[in-house]
């Protein structure tokens, strides 16, 4: 816990009926109990609290809560007294179990009304001096993901606590898919705002990236579509309001689904760069992904559950199930380059923390190499042999640029992957049985290591390609067109008129669904940053909630 550093402010308060001491440093804000001293330096810590300035959310000055006067001439002295009297109340952060954040209060009451001005006078200079923190926000709704809860939960969970802190916002109800996406590329007026927020799911999340990370690349004058542009990072942070089915690019920064969690984690202005894959087709770009991209059995999930949208998020479950059940598997080569010079590898027992110093030593290491190549063209054009070829059948191919933890899968598609090192973790996953592919799901909801089976592999890659086997000159084509062939074409060589296996799955990129099946994948190190700080050790939780250690 940081050191209180110099006192700002000391007074003896009251809280309620109890008196405190009470401070205010730079960082911290603390109130203990006053007890007699051989006790107070012993024991009950219980009588100290702490709050970091940093997790203040507001102050205000009100009248002092009072009983009801029945005119006796007590009660007439006590109200004489009270209206000397003057209260303040600091909401700030508490932590609560599984990493939800809550909007706690506390009350000082001063001896006068001047102290008490001099006191919010403090904490808000404080407040004022924390230049992360957003004041203008544009707010994106998808009112129609998830449980089409969207607008209800902005309005009675997020934006009573945007007002209360103070955070002015602009708020667009979507009224079309790519509505936020096509807004941001062309018309908002980014300038006058410090973050965007989109209220709904991985999809909304995929259209706020989109037009964000196009609009920096065309104001950067960058050409998105070629694969070998070093990509501009975004200078806005975007903050996710979970709404939708699946939420794991919320869960996976933050470690809850929760609105309210995801509000305070805005207000307090952190930060949480992000790794961002670029996908092209024959060098045109196709879309961008933070999270999954999954050919295969993800692939398949996902097609099938668009069609069964009405049924909200439970549609996953079924067309899982149903997927599992026909059991596709998909021929085709991926190459990949290996991430060199980077610290961890997808089998770590560690895991992506606030704090991540294996994505601090990556980020920079990065950072330097695209420095590096500026300077030396060469320094990135990969040579041929480092290319590594697998070919093969597949049930899934999946790359994770982060763990992808979900409600789900509360650890996560690649448990130990990084949100901002530069790199994505490719899941191979070899036709098997039934029984052993559910072998390997069930291990995503379990201790067991879902890597540790003769079928699955893993590698640490910073780009990779894939083409399917068939016909390669279909691998040109787009996905309907591609489909049709196969509906109407002969039927694969390999599994003669037995309605086996299709030719084509198609790529889930964060929920939604690719139209082509050649791709090109390259990660963008910290291309973008979240209003969030990774998911807290429990330690931290322990060391940061109150009660303050004397
Ligand atoms: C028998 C036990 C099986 C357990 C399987 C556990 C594996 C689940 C992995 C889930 C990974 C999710 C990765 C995230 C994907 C989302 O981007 C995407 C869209 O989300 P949203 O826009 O919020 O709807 N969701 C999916 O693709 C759903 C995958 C569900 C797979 C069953
Ligand atoms: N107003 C709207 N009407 C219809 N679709 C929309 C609207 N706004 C956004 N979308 C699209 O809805 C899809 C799903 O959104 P998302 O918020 O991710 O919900 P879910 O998690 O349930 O899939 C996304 O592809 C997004 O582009
Ligand atoms: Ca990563």
């Amino acid at each position: 816990m940081e050191r209180p550093g110099r006192l700002l402010q000391l007074s003896e308060l009251r809280v309620r009926n109890t008196a405190y001491e009470v401070s205010l440093s730079r960082s911290l804000l603390t109130w203990k109990k006053r007890v007699s001293s051989s006790v107070y330096h012993t024991f009950k810590p219980s009588l100290c609290h702490s709050v970091a300035v940093s997790e203040i959310i507001s102050v205000r000055e009100e009248e002092e809560n009072s009983s009801k006067d029945d005119g006796s001439w007590r009660k007439i002295r006590e109200r004489q007294e009270r209206d000397c009297r003057r209260a303040f109340t600091v909401s700030y952060v508490e932590r609560g179990r599984n990493h939800r954040w809550r909007c706690a209060e506390v009350s000082f009451i001063c001896p006068d009304a001047s102290l008490c001005q001099r006191w919010v006078h403090s904490i808000l200079e404080q407040l004022a001096a924390l230049s992360c923190r957003p004041k203008h926000l544009l707010v994106y709704i998808n009112p129609h993901g998830g449980k089409k809860q969207g607008n209800r939960i902005y309005e009675q969970k997020v934006a009573p606590l945007f007002a209360q802190a103070g955070v002015t916002t602009q708020v667009i109800v979507t009224e079309y898919a790519n509505h936020a996406r096509d807004h941001l590329r062309t018309d908002a007026e980014l300038k006058q705002f410090d973050g965007v927020v989109c209220v709904g799911g991985d999809g909304m999340f995929s259209e706020i990236l989109h037009g964000l990370i196009w609009r920096m690349q065309l104001d950067s004058a960058v050409n998105p579509n070629s694969p070998e542009e070093a990509l501009q990072p975004c200078s806005l942070r975007i903050g996710i309001i979970p709404a939708g089915s699946t939420d794991c690019i919320c869960f996976a920064t933050v470690g809850t689904n929760d609105p309210v969690t995801s509000a305070l984690h805005i207000i307090v202005g952190d930060s949480q760069p992000m790794d961002v894959c670029s996908v092209h087709h024959n060098d045109s770009f196709l879309k961008y992904s933070v999270s999954l991209l999954g050919y295969g059995f993800f692939g398949d999930v996902l097609s099938d559950s668009e069609r069964k949208r009405w049924m909200g998020p439970a549609r996953y479950d079924l067309s899982g199930l149903k997927m599992f059940l026909t059991h596709h598997y998909y021929e085709g080569t991926v190459s990949y380059l290996p991430a060199k010079g980077i610290m961890g590898t997808p089998r770590d027992s560690g895991r992506c923390r606030s704090g991540c110093v294996v994505c601090e030593y990556n980020g920079e290491a990065f950072t330097q190499k695209g420095e590096k190549y500026k300077l030396d063209e060469s320094f990135d054009t990969e040579s041929d042999d480092e290319w590594r070829t697998v070919r093969g059948k597949f049930l899934a191919i999946n790359a994770a640029s982060m763990s992808c933890a979900c409600p789900r899968t509360p650890k996560g598609l690649s448990p130990a992957a990084h949100l901002a090192d530069g790199t994505t973790d490719l899941i191979l996953v070899r036709k098997c049985s039934r029984f052993d592919f559910l072998r390997h799901l069930i291990r995503h909801t379990s201790k067991d290591d879902q890597f540790d089976l003769a079928f699955v592999e893993v590698h640490r890659v910073s780009r990779f390609r894939f083409v399917p086997r068939q016909c390669q000159s279909d691998s040109d084509l787009n996905l309907p067109e591609a489909h049709k062939r196969q509906i109407f074409g002969p039927l694969c060589r390999d599994h003669p008129a037995c309605g086996c296996s299709p030719h084509y799955s198609s790529w889930n990129c964060d929920g939604e669904v690719l139209n082509h099946t050649a791709i090109d994948v390259r990660v963008h190190c910290q291309l973008i940053k979240l209003f969030a700080r990774g998911i807290e050790e429990m330690t931290v939780l322990e060391e940061v909630t109150s009660p303050c250690a004397i």
